[in-house]
């Protein structure tokens, strides 16, 4: 009987052994650090998790060390109250509270600890949680709170939020002091747009469906003009919750665009002016010539002058090509700034940037003070590249680089400078040749070669020469009346091929009126002088004069204007060209 009561006691107390290694292992293996504190502080027992929280081990903590210990000095007081009150007066003690415990490299974590005691024993069972990455999120957030109430605080646009009934929930500083009235105040209409009732361009339900909308409204409160984004803000179930409006004061840009409009509407009426009163044009803004070819550039001209696009203008020497580009200048917008006229072929390669981008004082020998360059000397106005096929490939790099806006950089300067120019470029060469031949750039090429304006030879509108003749004629002073020019005389300028063009038309009159006598090189219908003038035989000086004229001017022509080449050629130097070439009025670009 002993034996078997025995066997039930060793069954019981194996029972008991098994359970408590049970519950130890539950305790030790539990992913949540846990402690048994006893009422002297002391901790008892502690499982794996607190041994990697508190960096100490089992060995070293339990029945050892002090609870307390680890406890910031700020904390002590709080936890040792609760301490006591747990255990004399269990209902009055939280049964979790946040603390900070230190482990032992100094480090500071939050901890959620949730306590309890074991029943009748004054030992007491925590379980910390660490919430130190939890906090930093909430610290974080409440940070970025404060500075988005910082931002919106000091925003200088008006800014509200309302509910869908209107009600506001929030106004921010500068709309309190405008209105003086804050989010109690009343409803948005009232508060904010002094109405009685909503706003008829308010669309409150379309914002909370979800849109967002902009409105630019002229508001008759102040007489100004505002851009209102009104946007939902959404709970984070997708709901919405609040519209939020802010209003942005954009009176500037609003009288900007109605003088820009206002002009625009001048620029029109003077152009269907122009057009209508010019259907048989004989005159387009000192362009002289009434064929259909040149009514087609007169559009051509016009189109050029409302669009601010860049223009290349293409046609042999003489034909008008400055006139024309003046023309466009004169009818754009840009007529009351700088028109500045450049001929890319006179500006040796080494001085191509000084003269384009300017330079500042000091930057080379000889830079004595700061010098603008063609690109700031047009600011605001159009920059005429005339001969621009002569620009060098690399400077037609930098030169794309400041049109497309990315500015430039005078020779010496540290800062960039932008300009805004517009760009209107001539040429009498094959552009497209060039680009296959890889002397021109193909992005330059396009950059420029937005609106072409074709202009013909003189030989290609015969019909505009009697024109030109009295134009030309009747803007020369001359004693005692003009000569008259007879049919005859008209049909060999007609026939005559006008190498030179209209430049050349020009001179040959200047000669006449000058000198009396009327000389045509390269007639191809024998020689009209003495026909002109009969029974006049010309002296010996005036016919080496017109001779002296005739081979400079071929041998420009064939050099292409190249004032280098031509002195080269006719075995004297430049500067004998020059002066050459200023007494017979000739130009040599
Ligand atoms: N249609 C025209 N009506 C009146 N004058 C003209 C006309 N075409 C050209 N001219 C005159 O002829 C001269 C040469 O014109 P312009 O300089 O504009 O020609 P261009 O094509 O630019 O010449 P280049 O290619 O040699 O620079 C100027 O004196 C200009 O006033």
């Amino acid at each position: 009987m002993k034996d078997s009561q025995n066997v039930v006691w060793q069954e019981r107390a194996e029972k008991a052994e098994e359970d408590a290694r049970f519950y130890r292992m539950i305790f030790e293996k539990s992913t949540a650090p846990t402690i048994v504190i006893e009422a002297d502080y002391t901790i008892s027992r502690i499982n794996e998790r607190v041994e990697e929280l508190l960096g100490y081990s089992k060995e070293e903590i339990e029945g050892k060390i002090d609870w307390l210990r680890f406890a910031v000095k700020e904390d002590l007081e709080r936890m040792m109250r609760y301490h006591h009150l747990r255990r004399n007066d269990p209902a009055a003690a939280p049964g979790e509270y946040e603390c900070r415990l230190m482990n032992r490299d100094g480090q500071i974590h939050d901890i959620l600890i949730k306590l309890d005691m074991i029943r009748g024993t004054t030992t007491s069972v925590a379980t910390l949680v660490n919430v130190t990455a939890e906090k930093e999120v909430v610290k974080t957030l409440r940070q970025r709170e404060a500075e988005f109430r910082a931002i919106v605080e000091h925003f200088t646009g008006f800014l509200y939020t309302c509910h869908r009934d209107y009600r506001l929930a929030y106004i921010n500083g500068p709309l309190g002091e405008r209105t003086g009235k804050d989010a109690n105040s009343g409803p948005c209409y009232e508060v904010v747009y002094g109405r009685t009732e909503p706003c008829l361009w308010c669309e409150n339900d379309e914002v909370f469906s979800g849109k967002t909308l902009e409105v630019e409204r002229l508001d008759p409160l102040d007489e100004r003009w505002y851009s209102i984004v009104t946007t939902p803000i959404g709970g984070e179930d997708g709901s919405v919750l609040l519209r939020q409006t802010v209003m942005v004061d954009i009176t500037e840009r609003k009288m900007a665009e109605e003088r820009m409009r206002s002009r625009a509407a001048l620029l029109m009426e003077e152009n269907e002016r122009l057009k209508s009163s010019m259907k048989d044009r004989y005159r387009f803004h000192g362009i002289v010539g009434k064929s259909p070819e040149m009514q087609c550039v007169y559009d051509r001209i016009l189109q050029a002058a409302g669009s601010g696009a860049a223009v290349v203008i293409r046609g042999e020497s003489g034909t008008g090509k400055e006139l024309v580009a003046q023309a466009i200048h004169g009818l754009s917008p840009r007529a009351d700034k700088p028109f500045v006229p450049v001929n890319c072929g006179a500006i040796p390669e080494t001085l191509m940037e000084s003269e384009f981008f300017g330079y500042k004082k000091g930057a080379f020998t000889g830079a004595a003070e700061d010098k603008k360059g063609l690109l700031e000397m047009a600011g605001g106005g159009t920059l005429f590249l005339d001969e621009v096929g002569e620009i060098p490939l690399s400077m037609q790099v930098k030169l794309l680089r400041a049109l497309e806006g990315n500015g430039f950089r005078p020779l010496g300067g540290r800062e960039h400078v932008r300009t805004d120019i517009r760009i209107i470029a001539a040429t009498h060469r094959n552009m497209e040749g060039m680009v296959a031949e890889g002397r021109m750039r193909q992005d330059f090429f396009y950059r420029l070669h937005i609106i072409p304006i074709h202009l013909p030879a003189l030989r290609k509108r015969t019909s505009d020469i009697p024109l030109l003749v009295e134009h030309f004629l009747s803007a020369m002073e001359h004693d005692g009346g003009l000569p008259k020019l007879d049919a005859r005389i008209m049909e060999a300028f007609s026939k005559y091929t006008w190498p030179g063009n209209v430049r050349e038309l020009q001179n040959v009159l200047q000669r006449y009126v000058t000198l009396g006598s009327l000389d045509l090189p390269l007639m191809e219908e024998g020689d009209v002088n003495g026909e002109m003038r009969p029974g006049e035989i010309q002296n010996l000086k005036e016919r080496l004069f017109m001779r002296e004229r005739e081979i400079l001017m071929e041998t420009l022509r064939r050099c292409k204007g190249h004032r280098g080449h031509t002195a080269e050629m006719l075995g004297i130097d430049r500067r004998t060209l020059e002066r050459k070439m200023a007494r017979y009025d000739l130009r040599g670009e």
